[in-house]
């Protein structure tokens, strides 16, 4: 089969994007990783990429740019020039402005650490475990102009114990995510989903 190109989007330590490497090196799913843009120079995401040999690997700095839609602008030329087919968000801390999102409906993920639509945001591990929840988790859905209010694609949850802290829910929830999001890259490319409403119906049989 041959495979889909993606790119993946990151800002810091990579364990997703490590996990998506790993499992299209082990034959486990059908894409290739033709680029990784990250929007941190210090991402370990870069090196993670560069260690598997992604083609390309491309630290792009906000800095360098006016506004947020001119640096989106200019990952989205990227994007572009690789052909990739979907964009996977591994720990992206960054925003999508509503140009991007429209350049690219339909075709951008993100792993997110709650079971959404609880918790949306930049700290939703912190705002779970203040809010008191026994069960928490990690959600993978479409990405568009609602910030984390997307169609969700798969959902996984852990338990949340009384002496968790931030750090340690966050690992359990990890755990969950490393085998959910590669699952649902190669669900994604192999079995294709139609949606109803806000609805994902996979084509498969479940
Ligand atoms: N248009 C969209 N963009 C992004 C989405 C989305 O659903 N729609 N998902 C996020 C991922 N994310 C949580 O899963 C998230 C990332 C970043 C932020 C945020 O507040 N970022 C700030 C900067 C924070 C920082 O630099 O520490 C910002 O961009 O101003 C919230 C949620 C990815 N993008
Ligand atoms: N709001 C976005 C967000 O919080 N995303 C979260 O960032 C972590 C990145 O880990 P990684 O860099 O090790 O893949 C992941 O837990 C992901 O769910």
């Amino acid at each position: 089969m041959s495979s889909t190109s993606i790119a993946v989007m990151a800002s810091g330590r990579g364990t997703n994007l490590k996990v998506i490497l790993d499992a299209v090196k082990a034959g486990d799913c059908p894409v290739d990783v033709s680029l990784v843009i990250a929007d941190k120079g210090d991402a370990e995401a870069l090196n993670i990429a560069r260690i598997a040999g992604v083609e390309h690997v491309v630290h792009v700095n906000p800095k360098d740019y006016s506004g947020r839609e001119q640096f989106d602008a200019e990952c989205a030329d990227l994007l572009d020039k690789h052909g990739c087919q979907w964009i996977v968000l591994a720990g992206y801390m960054r925003i999508l402005s509503s140009a991007f999102v429209r350049r690219f409906r339909g075709r951008i993920i993100n792993i997110h650490p709650s079971i959404l639509p609880a918790f949306a945001g930049a700290k939703a591990v912190e705002d779970a475990l203040l809010y008191g929840v026994k069960v928490s988790g990690c959600t993978v859905h479409l990405v568009d102009e609602v910030l984390d209010g997307g169609a969700i694609l798969a959902q996984a949850i852990v338990p949340v114990f009384d002496d968790d802290t931030r750090d340690t829910l966050h690992a359990r929830i990890q755990i969950e995510e490393h085998k959910i999001y590669p699952a649902t890259l190669k669900r994604m490319v192999e079995e294709g989903f139609s949606i109803e409403g806000r609805r994902v119906i996979w084509a498969g049989k479940q």
